[in-house]
């Protein structure tokens, strides 16, 4: 019997405790899409996410980070003190038992720092995990999970839901939370930190009275759940969606693939310039190390087995090293609306 050592964010959750153990279930969706599709890739620090969420923005499409969801899973693992070299089929059946879902805040995208800072919330089973899966832990522990097959398969089966509109749907906000559903979920929420405060402290009386009792909201939260939404009015009118196999694996058929390239250096400028931005500075690393860990996971990415990081024969390559930020979205957003034109959907 699997022991969690450390239990955090959500394991009680209705569809969590469902059973950790069977077959993982992959679902394949249907070829016929709906929505006009968009697929970035490229490798770290490219421009990706905040090019992506700007123009999806912009367009009032979905954004969908499929990045966060290989972190996602990876906290999820990690606070189960499971291996990806030992422990492959529980992490994959844990993958598929697991509910992703983003809200983007709307934002005045044509403002820049609104696109440089804007964040998209990432939530598992109901409980933001936002900050979490960017913690220098997850980064470090990422790749070997993301390199799992059967784990590929199931997230990049559920990438394809997500951008069909048929998974996904966030939490209701806390603004609009006042159903009896929203507000026993939002308590959970609330019992779920505590829970991880509790067991990264080593409370473990605390830790075993709020598991009994997100447990119970956990039931309630299930029971209440609304359940006659329409799949059909979910579908988005466009998605973006970015990491480093949408074009030429999860979303095949997208209308636009964009392939970002910029140079190794310049990359590593950014994400450092990205931490001041984000840290005190006591706690920087030097531009030689934050280049030397980009140029490790440029290698992992480029060259694992299933899923590599790969330009699609039909991407458009857009090299940013001498690109601004502001350039960089409007570039993308201009082959998004022309690529719309051409296809009828504008
Ligand atoms: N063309 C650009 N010029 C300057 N800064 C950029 C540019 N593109 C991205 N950035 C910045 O670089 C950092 C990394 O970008 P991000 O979108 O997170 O990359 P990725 O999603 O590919 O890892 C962010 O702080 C972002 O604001
Ligand atoms: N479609 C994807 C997206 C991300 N990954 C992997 C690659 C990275 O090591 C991790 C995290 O991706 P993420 O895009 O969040 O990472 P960076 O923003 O580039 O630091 O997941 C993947 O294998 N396939």
């Amino acid at each position: 019997m699997l022991q969690p050592r450390l239990s955090v964010l959500g394991f009680r959750s209705p569809l969590f405790n469902a059973n950790l153990f069977p077959v993982a279930r992959v679902q394949y969706y249907s070829t016929s899409i709906k929505s006009f599709q968009v697929a970035i890739d490229g490798p770290a620090a490219s421009g990706k996410s905040t090019t992506a969420r700007a123009v999806a923005s912009r367009l009032g499409f979905t954004y969908i980070d499929s990045g966060a969801m290989y972190r996602g899973l990876t906290l999820k693992a990690m606070a189960w003190n499971l291996d990806p070299t030992k422990d492959a089929q529980t992490i994959t059946n844990m993958a598929s038992q697991t509910n992703f879902a983003f809200r983007t805040p709307q934002l005045p995208v044509d403002q820049l720092d609104n696109a440089r800072t804007a964040i998209t919330h990432v939530y598992l089973d109901g409980v933001d995990v936002t900050d979490e899966i960017r913690l220098p832990m997850i980064t470090r522990a990422v790749a070997p999970i993301a390199a799992l097959p059967s784990v590929r398969e199931v997230l990049c089966s559920k990438q394809r839901a997500i951008a069909e509109g048929k998974e996904g749907q966030p939490p209701p906000e806390e603004a609009s939370a006042d159903s009896e559903y929203a507000m026993f979920l939002q308590e959970k929420i609330e019992l779920e930190k505590a829970l991880f405060t509790a067991t990264s402290e080593g409370d473990f009386a605390q830790v075993q009275s709020l598991k009994d009792q997100i447990k119970e909201l956990g039931d309630l939260c299930a029971e209440l759940a609304p359940k006659d939404v329409s799949p059909e009015s979910q579908v988005p009118s466009g998605v973006v969606m970015d990491g480093r196999d949408i074009g030429t694996n999860v979303l095949k058929q997208a209308h636009l693939k964009i392939f970002f390239e910029a140079d190794p250096l310049v990359r590593a400028k950014r994400r450092l310039e990205e931490l001041q931005r984000k840290q005190s500075k006591g706690d920087l690393p030097d531009l030689e190390t934050v280049l030397k860990e980009i140029e490790a996971r440029d290698l992992s990415d480029r060259t694992r087995e299933v899923g590599p990081l790969l330009k699609a024969d039909d991407a458009v390559v857009v090299d940013s090293s001498n690109m601004s930020l502001e350039d960089q979205i409007q570039t993308t957003e201009d082959l998004v609306r022309r690529k719309m034109k051409e296809t009828g959907f504008a």
